[in-house]
């Protein structure tokens, strides 16, 4: 086996001690991203080793797919209804648990499964820690009709804000315009600081045309934050217990 560089060996850290936390018959909402592939192979691991029986939903094509070819079944999370727990990963995670998400254009069912769960935890590396969310541009989905004027009104309300004059790129990849799972663009706001995340959630959670941004406020009950050398730190918001 090829030596993991230190950022992967904190994800995978992060992701032997989310795993640790699924117990048989759970039913499980898998998420998205590279620490998330760490996850979703140790729990094949432990279903491996263990024969434990889960119904495990994914929140993006590529989890389905990964968990697919690595045994796990997975169903709709509308057959499953409602879930025991979500693993999932995060591009930043503030001191009261708030995350960005949306750096692999996930979030929309990221935050559908979240929302589904009763607890969500979040695996990560230390550099997601962050004093005050924004470094990390922040992924909001659109619809495709009207993405310019969507995209006015997201000016608006971020001048409103005091946030003027930020960067937002109509994200893409491999030199195409990037189509999430369900087919919407995404816009990326570069905010550098986001004094007032719940502000800035309700005020684009009102513009016709943003399916979702990349705000999870109040949703993750824990983060486990690996470190290269294996070992993991517990980060729990103030009012929820671990
Ligand atoms: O859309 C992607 C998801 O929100 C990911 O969980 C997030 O971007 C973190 O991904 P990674 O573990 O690759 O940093």
């Amino acid at each position: 086996m090829t030596e993991l560089s230190p950022t992967d060996a904190a994800k995978d850290a992060a992701a032997r001690a989310a795993v640790a936390l699924v117990q048989d018959g759970m039913r499980l909402g898998l998420g998205t991203g590279s620490t998330a592939v760490f996850m979703v192979h140790r729990l094949a691991a432990r279903i491996r080793a263990e024969g434990l029986r889960l119904r495990c939903a994914a929140t993006s094509r590529a989890t389905c797919e990964l968990a697919g070819r690595l045994g796990i079944a997975i169903e709709e999370l509308d057959e499953i209804g409602w879930l025991d727990l979500t693993l999932d990963g995060a591009d930043e995670i503030d001191p009261d648990l708030n995350l960005i998400k949306g750096g692999g254009g996930a979030h929309l069912r990221e935050k559908i499964t979240a929302a589904a769960s009763d607890r969500m935890v979040v695996v990560a590396d230390p550099a997601k820690v962050v004093e005050v969310l924004g470094a990390f541009h922040l992924p909001v989905e659109v619809t495709p009709f009207g993405v310019e004027t969507t995209r006015i009104h997201i000016q608006r309300l971020l001048d409103a804000m005091g946030m003027t004059q930020r960067p937002m790129l109509l994200r893409q990849r491999d030199g195409a315009i990037f189509r999430t799972d369900e087919g919407n663009l995404i816009l990326d706001l570069s905010l550098d600081r986001i004094a007032d995340p719940a502000a800035l959630g309700r005020g684009l959670n009102a513009i016709p045309g943003v399916v979702e941004h990349g705000l999870f406020l109040g949703m993750c009950h824990l983060a486990l934050i690996g470190s290269p050398d294996g070992s993991v730190i517990e980060l729990t918001r103030p009012e929820v217990s671990a």
